[in-house]
Formats: C-alpha cells, sequence, structure tokens
C-alpha cells in the first residue's frame, strides 16, 4: 500500500458544515491532520461548542472558527479572546463591523503568546453585484473586496476572506504578506450549490490563495478520503 503524501502546509481548510458533533466526529475520524486543516462554523458550534473545538484540537488539527464576529468592539474584543483561550488557530470577524471593531479585536489578542490568526470577511461568496446592489452598494463585489480588504490591512489583521477571484488584485493591491483565505472552490464539475463567485482548487493556488475553504465537494462526496486526496494532488 503507498503511503499517503504529507502536506507540509496543508492548504485545504474542510469546512464542517455538520447537524450534530457525532456527524462531525465520525466524519474527522477518517482524517489526517497532516493533510488538512479543519473549519468550524456557526452550525457546528451552536451544537458541539468550544469542548468539540479543543477536542478536533487535541486530535492535531489547526482549527478555523468561522464565526464572522460582527458586533460592537467591545462584544468582539471579548469574543475573540474566547476564540484564543480556546487554542484555536485562526478566527475571524466581518471587516463591515469597521475599523474600531478590527482593532480592538486585533488589541485584544496581544495578551496572548500564541494568538490565533485574525482575519475579515470581505464580501461572502454567495454574493454577486444584485445582492449589494440590494444594501445600497452599486458597486461590483471586487470594488467592495478591495476597500474592506485596505481597510482590514490598515486594522493590522493578518488577511482577509475573500472569493478566489479577487486574489490577483488583492495581491497586486496590497501585496504577498496578507493572508487570503478563499471559499467558493469548487473542483471542476462539482455542483456549486448557493456558491456565486468560484473557482478551482488549482486555479485558486496558482492566483495566489493562502488557504482553500471547501466543504460540501468533501463532505458530501462519497469517498471524503479519496476527494480531500485528489485534491490535494491537484494542488501539487
Ligand atoms: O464568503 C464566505 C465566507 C465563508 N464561507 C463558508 O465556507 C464554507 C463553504 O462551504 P462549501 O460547502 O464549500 O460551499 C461554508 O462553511 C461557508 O459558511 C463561504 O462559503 N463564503
Amino acid at each position: 500500500m503507498t503511503q499517503p503524501i504529507l502536506e507540509q502546509d496543508a492548504k485545504v481548510l474542510i469546512a464542517l458544515d455538520f447537524a450534530t458533533a457525532n456527524g462531525a466526529l465520525s466524519f474527522v475520524d477518517q482524517l489526517n491532520p497532516n493533510e488538512c486543516r479543519l473549519k468550524v462554523g456557526k452550525e457546528l458550534f451552536a451544537v458541539a461548542g468550544p469542548d468539540f473545538v479543543k477536542a478536533l484540537i487535541a486530535k492535531g488539527f489547526d482549527v478555523f472558527l468561522d464565526l464572522k464576529y460582527h458586533d460592537i468592539p467591545n462584544t468582539v474584543a471579548k469574543a475573540v479572546q474566547a476564540a484564543a483561550r480556546m487554542g484555536v488557530w485562526m478566527v475571524n470577524v466581518h471587516a463591515s463591523g469597521g475599523s474600531k471593531m478590527m482593532k480592538a479585536a486585533k488589541e485584544a489578542l496581544a495578551e496572548f503568546e500564541k494568538p490565533p490568526l485574525l482575519i475579515a470577511v470581505t464580501v461572502l461568496t454567495s454574493m454577486q453585484q444584485e445582492d449589494l446592489a440590494e444594501l445600497g452598494l452599486d458597486i461590483e463585489p471586487k470594488e467592495q473586496v478591495l476597500r474592506l480588504a485596505k481597510l482590514t490591512k490598515a486594522s493590522g489583521l493578518d488577511g482577509v476572506v475573500c472569493s478566489a477571484q479577487e486574489v490577483t488584485m488583492l495581491r497586486e493591491e496590497i501585496g504577498d504578506d496578507f493572508c487570503l483565505v478563499t471559499p467558493g472552490i469548487r473542483p471542476a464539475g462539482s455542483d456549486v450549490n448557493d456558491q456565486k463567485r468560484i473557482m478551482t482548487p488549482p486555479d485558486a493556488m496558482q492566483a495566489g490563495s493562502s488557504y482553500l475553504v471547501i466543504g460540501r465537494p468533501i463532505t458530501k462526496a462519497e469517498n471524503p478520503v479519496a476527494a480531500l486526496a485528489a485534491i490535494n494532488d491537484s494542488l501539487r
């Protein structure tokens, strides 16, 4: 039997969008922490909570806590501290919460010896121009992404969540020293679901994404381990 090739710095963050802790756990038990990182979002966190996140970390996984905080500065600062105490690798806020909120979150992490990466969501990958228009924003998603990414950088955060379609622009405008985490990743031929601004895994890496968030194309695959292996192979 051939040994799996271990990733030095796994680029795939699997979105654990499961309705129960048991469902998520039986899925995770098939995975190797050298081959992927894990993302815990609102659905799983609501049913499984901090202890589940700590259990994933104890199994050796880097965990991105994707709760997309958006609130007054004090509340968000306390929330990112709570995330840091869980030992997560990455946590996020919404950039549209503004610079005061983002700076408060960043400052709140200063007391931690090894703080998590702090990134901000720009424009959700499920949104397109008509969705922004509905909010009174008569601009293309990429313009709003650039505006919010510049605000995030100026607020001292480590990076943003954006679609891979904006990565080339952000690398040109903001540079290489900024973490670009891209959901809306779809291997060729897979269901798009509710995503709108999508890209394939190799194209996203080629464009300059730092990490690829991938959920359903792996979690709903007939053989999730094989689906992850195929994606990792396509990135080499
Ligand atoms: O702009 C965003 C921000 C976060 N997400 C999250 O990523 C995953 C994507 O899952 P798929 O099944 O691969 O569509 C999901 O947890 C979202 O909450 C995003 O899609 N877009």
